[in-house]
C-alpha cells in the first residue's frame, strides 16, 4: 500500500534520502549539532508550526507511547514540531497490514476503522474517533504492518516518519551533550579536570528538570546524588527544634548542593525544593567516586569536617541546624 500519496510528501522521502539530510519545500529549517564531524554542516529538517491548542493535543496523544515515554518536553516539542499534517478522505487507506511502514499518525480528527484479516478477509476490530495514535510499531520495530487503517470520514492525522524521529533524538542528544559539556567546563568545581576528565564527567550526569516546588530531596533520604544548579533557583531547608521547616539558603546556577553525599553516606539532614523551574546536573556519587577516585580522595582528605567543605565548595549551609 502507499501511505504516502502527495507529491509533497514524495518530494520529503527523494529529499531526506539525500545524503542522509532532511530538508522539504515551504520549510522552516532548523540547524543542530550532527553526530559527525559532516554533520557540523548542519543537519536540516523542518518545523511545521502548530497552535498551543494543537502542542497540548498531541502532548495528551502521546504521553502514555512507548517511543515517547519518558522524553524531555524540549525534545518532544522538536518531535512534534516535524510533523507535518496529512489529510485524508473517507475511504482513503492510511496503513495496510502486511506493508512495511515508517510512520506514525495522530489524529487530528476524523474516524479511523482498524481492520485485521488473512487473505482479503478484513474484519473490524476496533475504531478511532477522533482522537488516538497509531503506526508508531514501525517506528520501533521493522516488522509489516500488523493492521490496517481506513478512514470512515474524511480527516486530518499528524504524521512523522521514523528517520526524522532518530535524526531529533540523536542530534537532540548530541547538543545536549555539547551544551552540557560546555556547561561543566564552566563551572568551578570541574575547573581543575583535564578536558578528557571532564567529558567522561558526561556519562555519570543526568540534568534534570524540576517543577515549580518539587522536592529534590527530602531530609532522613540516603545521600546518594551531588547536584549543581543549571538554572533556577533552590532552596535548601531544615526543620529547627520547635518550629516549622525553614529555608536556611538558596542556591543558583553553577553553585552545589547535596554535597554530603561526596563525604559519608549518612541521611540527608536537611531538604531541597525547586523555587520556580529548576534545572540540575545530577551525578551520581558512587559512579562519581569511580571516575574521580584520587580526586575523591584528596577532596575528602582534606576536608575533615562540614564547615571545610563547604568552604571549599562555596554556597554556605546553616551547619548550626
Ligand atoms: N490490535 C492491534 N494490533 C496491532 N496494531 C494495532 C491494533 N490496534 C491498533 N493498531 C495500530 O495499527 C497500526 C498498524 O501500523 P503499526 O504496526 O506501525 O502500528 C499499529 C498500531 O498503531
Amino acid at each position: 500500500m502507499e501511505t504516502i500519496t502527495t507529491d509533497d510528501e514524495r518530494e520529503f522521502i527523494r529529499a531526506s534520502q539525500i545524503r542522509g539530510r532532511f530538508q522539504r519545500r515551504s520549510s522552516i529549517p532548523v540547524e543542530v549539532f550532527g553526530p559527525s564531524e559532516e554533520e557540523e554542516a548542519a543537519v536540516v529538517w523542518t518545523i511545521y508550526p502548530k497552535s498551543e491548542e494543537q502542542i497540548k493535543k498531541l502532548k495528551e496523544a502521546c504521553k502514555d507511547l512507548l517511543p515517547f515515554r519518558g522524553l524531555e518536553d524540549d525534545l518532544l516539542l522538536q518531535i512534534f514540531s516535524a510533523m507535518f499534517e496529512k489529510k485524508v478522505l473517507p475511504q482513503e487507506c492510511v496503513v495496510q497490514q502486511g506493508e512495511d511502514g515508517d510512520h506514525f499518525f495522530v489524529i487530528e480528527h476524523g474516524v479511523f476503522d482498524i481492520m485485521m484479516g488473512q487473505n482479503n478477509q478484513q474484519n473490524r476490530i476496533g475504531q478511532y474517533k477522533n482522537s488516538g495514535t497509531f503506526g508508531e510499531l514501525a517506528l520501533m520495530y521493522s516488522y509489516p504492518r500488523p493492521a490496517t487503517i481506513i478512514a470512515v470520514t474524511e480527516g486530518s492525522l499528524w504524521g512523522l516518519d521514523r528517520k526524522t524521529f532518530r535524526t531529533i533524538t540523536v542530534t537532540f542528544q548530541l547538543e545536549k551533550k555539547k551544551r552540557l559539556q560546555m556547561f561543566i567546563a564552566s563551572v568551578p568545581f570541574f575547573k581543575s579536570l583535564e578536558a578528557t576528565e571532564s567529558a567522561q564527567i558526561l556519562d555519570v550526569v543526568e540534568e534534570k528538570t524540576y517543577e515549580p516546588g518539587a522536592c529534590i530531596f527530602l531530609k532522613g533520604e540516603i545521600a546518594d546524588k551531588f547536584y549543581i544548579v543549571e538554572s533556577g533557583e533552590v532552596k535548601i531547608v531544615a526543620e529547627k527544634p520547635g518550629s516549622k521547616e525553614v529555608g536556611i539558603v538558596r542556591h543558583h546556577k553553577e553553585e552545589y548542593f547535596g554535597e554530603s553525599a561526596l563525604i559519608n553516606n549518612n541521611p540527608r539532614t536537611v531538604s531541597a525544593y525547586a523555587e520556580g523551574e529548576v534545572k540540575c546536573i545530577v551525578m551520581d556519587v558512587q559512579a562519581l567516586e569511580r571516575l574521580l577516585g584520587p580526586c575523591m580522595d584528596i577532596l575528602k582528605r582534606d576536608m575533615s569536617n562540614f564547615e571545610e567543605l563547604i568552604e571549599l565548595l562555596g554556597p554556605i549551609i546553616d551547619t548550626t541546624v
